[in-house]
């Protein structure tokens, strides 16, 4: 659909700057690029399909390019995010704009410095902004005033983002030989989730602060919801834990690479529980980028799509492919429901609503039968 919108018409905003690639040499993951101008053509959808499997299948990682997502259109919701850091932080934290951790909200602003790292003194360095999808229902949930200005933008590029995350959620269904809507008909954007529009950005610190946390500027972890859109970024530092520990290295992380104009995606937890495995929900971290990058904020620009709040979450026992590869049995079906809203703030809560983020190496989290390794080293 042709946007009409006119980012004129707005206060103009300081341009955000697109830092220059990292010129070390990294071990980059191999990421899989699927071309969504393909999707619509006759046959589209089920070559896209086969050619997601394996990535999804192996890492959960992936990227797409050809979205519909023009450069200038992301660098703009750019420009908003770092508009919206630069206001004081008694405006940005106002408490009808913060995050309510302790009924696992995410909704809203967490500050940087927020919490301890790793048992030590040095303190987290991530702040961010979660804007809730634009429907009637999150009338009253957080939506800073600066925002206002910017509402029509925003709330076209939350849409789109949803609209895209539809297309891959048909190609997971292809995938799993399920009716092509039955993942995007647990997504609907019109239905309450805990989807959001995410602006973060993360504040450079010393090195001597960043030896002693590991060079931790994120811990390891699974995303929470069912699938992350991330607009490809510049500052290396996202790693994800691959299963090719090989000969040359006995080190399993590997960094996330840019793809120009694409928007890296990962499968989240409700995916890996539908899918009883298969479609997987893999760790990954962010650590303290090369040291050609490390005295940059590195901004971010993220879609998470979190499953409807109603919709039950267990393994997609009508599954033909997960039936035949015995992944999912009769008693799946007639397991205790768990629902989209009661797994996803259960497990903010239990991650976020701390003095602190402690190294959970190891530990597990459960929500009736369905269980993530909530840490992983
Ligand atoms: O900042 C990044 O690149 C990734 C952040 C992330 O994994 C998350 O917020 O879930
Ligand atoms: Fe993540």
């Amino acid at each position: 659909m042709p946007s009409a919108i006119t980012p004129q018409a707005a206060p103009s905003l300081k341009r955000w700057e697109r830092p220059a690639k990292t010129t070390e040499k990294l071990p980059w993951a191999d990421i899989a690029v699927i071309d969504m101008s393909r999707y619509d053509l006759p046959g589209g959808k089920q070559e896209l399909a086969e050619e997601l499997r394996h990535a999804v299948h192996k890492t959960g990682f992936f990227s797409l390019i050809n979205t519909g997502f023009s450069r200038e259109e992301v660098e703009r919701q750019y420009d908003i995010g770092q508009g919206f850091f630069s206001l004081p932080l008694e405006d940005k934290n106002r408490e009808d704009n913060r995050c309510d951790f302790a009924v696992g909200n995410y909704f809203g602003y967490r500050p940087n410095n927020d919490k301890k790292m790793m048992g030590t003194n040095v303190l987290s360095n991530v702040e961010s902004v979660n804007i809730p999808k634009f429907i009637p229902q999150y009338a009253n949930q957080p939506f800073h005033p600066f925002f206002e200005t910017y509402r029509t933008e925003i709330e076209d590029f939350s849409r789109r983002s949803s609209e895209l995350a539809a297309k891959v959620f048909t190609l997971f269904a292809i995938i799993l030989e399920l009716p092509e809507d039955y993942f995007s008909s647990r997504h609907a954007y019109d239905s309450p989730s805990e989807d959001h529009l995410r602006y973060m950005v993360y504040h450079p610190r010393p090195l001597a602060d960043d030896l002693k946390v590991e060079r931790t500027w994120s811990r390891a972890h699974t995303d929470f919801g069912s699938l992350t859109l991330l607009w490809s970024q510049d500052v290396a530092g996202l790693q994800i834990k691959t299963d090719d520990a090989s000969s040359s290295s006995s080190d399993p992380w590997r960094y996330v690479p840019p793809v120009d104009g694409g928007i890296v995606c990962n499968v989240g937890d409700t995916l890996q529980f539908w899918s009883a495995g298969y479609l997987r929900s893999t760790v990954h971290r962010v650590v303290r980028p090369p040291e050609d990058q490390a005295h940059l904020y590195r901004q971010g620009l993220f879609y998470f799509v979190r499953p409807g709040d109603g919709v039950d979450i267990k393994p997609a026992a009508d599954s033909p492919l997960l039936r035949r590869l015995g992944l999912v049995t009769e008693a799946d079906a007639r397991g205790e429901p768990v629902t989209g809203l009661q797994y996803v703030r259960e497990r903010v809560k239990n991650y976020h609503d701390h003095d602190d983020y402690a190294d959970k190496r190891g530990a597990t989290f459960k929500v009736g039968n369905l269980e993530i390794e909530d840490q992983a080293a």
